[in-house]
């Protein structure tokens, strides 16, 4: 699976390189500029369909290796990398007005509204001159994926969702020691739930419309195994 996602990939990256007259990150939303209150309009279009960047959302539960899989994808691909995650605890660092609802929805595990978490990834892609973006952990719910899709005005081109054992995702995020607030047995119990409940609704909807790539990560660290090859494992490099 991975072979085939990276070689698609990389496919549509040189169409969208060689595209003429490409214009990327001419995003109409100089409303949104960085350190801005993360208010929307009701009816905002923010991101419009005719803007040229490769989207991808990275998909898969707690541990099961997100993180780790788009380092490697940056290094070999150059992708911009935005883990929702990651911008909610920046978020939660600084002296934002949302902080304090942030970290509370964090430790329960739960999801944080839909128009802060779109929020925070458009004033990322804003100020950034790639054309190429993986969001990790986003979108969380049918919620999210439609607040994405409607304040955008357009889809991902790529859904990648690692599969891997609740055991081994439970193993690996106990190790993990971040220091993360969410990172305790508790809380993890609850993100299990809130992923099949919530996100995996969203992985069904992208393979209904044909964009998700499947790949597992239960071999090793760094490693991904082919769904379609068992037992060949595969470096992602
Ligand atoms: N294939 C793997 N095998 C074993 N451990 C892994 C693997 N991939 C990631 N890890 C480790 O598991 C933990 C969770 O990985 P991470 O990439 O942060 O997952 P996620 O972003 O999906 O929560 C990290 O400590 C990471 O080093
Ligand atoms: O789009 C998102 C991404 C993350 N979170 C919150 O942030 C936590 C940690 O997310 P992250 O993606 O960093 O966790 P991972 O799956 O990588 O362990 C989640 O459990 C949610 O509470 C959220 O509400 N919306
Ligand atoms: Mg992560």
């Amino acid at each position: 699976m991975w072979k085939r996602a990276t070689a698609t990939l990389k496919s549509s990256l040189s169409l969208h390189i060689t595209k003429e007259g490409s214009k990327y990150n001419t995003f109409h939303c100089h409303r949104f500029i960085s350190g801005s209150p993360l208010h929307f309009q009701e009816n905002d279009v923010i991101y419009p369909k005719h803007v040229d960047s490769v989207i991808t959302f990275v998909l898969g539960g707690p541990g099961s290796g997100k993180g780790t899989q788009c380092a490697r994808i940056v290094e070999t691909y150059g992708f911009k990398h935005l883990s929702a995650g990651d911008l909610l605890r920046k978020e939660v660092l600084s002296a934002s007005e949302y902080g304090t609802m942030i970290l509370d929805t964090i430790r329960e595990g739960r999801i944080v509204p839909s128009a802060v978490t779109v929020k925070l990834i458009l004033r990322e892609m804003e100020c950034s001159d790639n054309h190429k973006f993986l969001i990790d952990g986003f979108p969380r719910s049918e919620e999210n994926r439609i607040a994405f899709e409607r304040i955008t005005g357009s889809e991902p081109d790529f859904v990648l969702f690692f599969d891997c054992p609740e055991e081994e995702m439970v193993k690996r995020v106990l190790s993990r020691n971040q220091g993360r607030i969410d990172d305790n047995i508790e809380t993890i119990k609850k993100r299990l739930k809130v992923f099949e409940a919530l996100n995996l609704p969203v992985v069904d909807h992208y393979e209904k419309r044909g964009k998700l790539h499947r790949g597992c990560t239960p071999v090793g660290p760094g490693q991904i195994r082919s769904e379609n090859r068992p037992g060949k494992d595969d470096n992602v490099k």
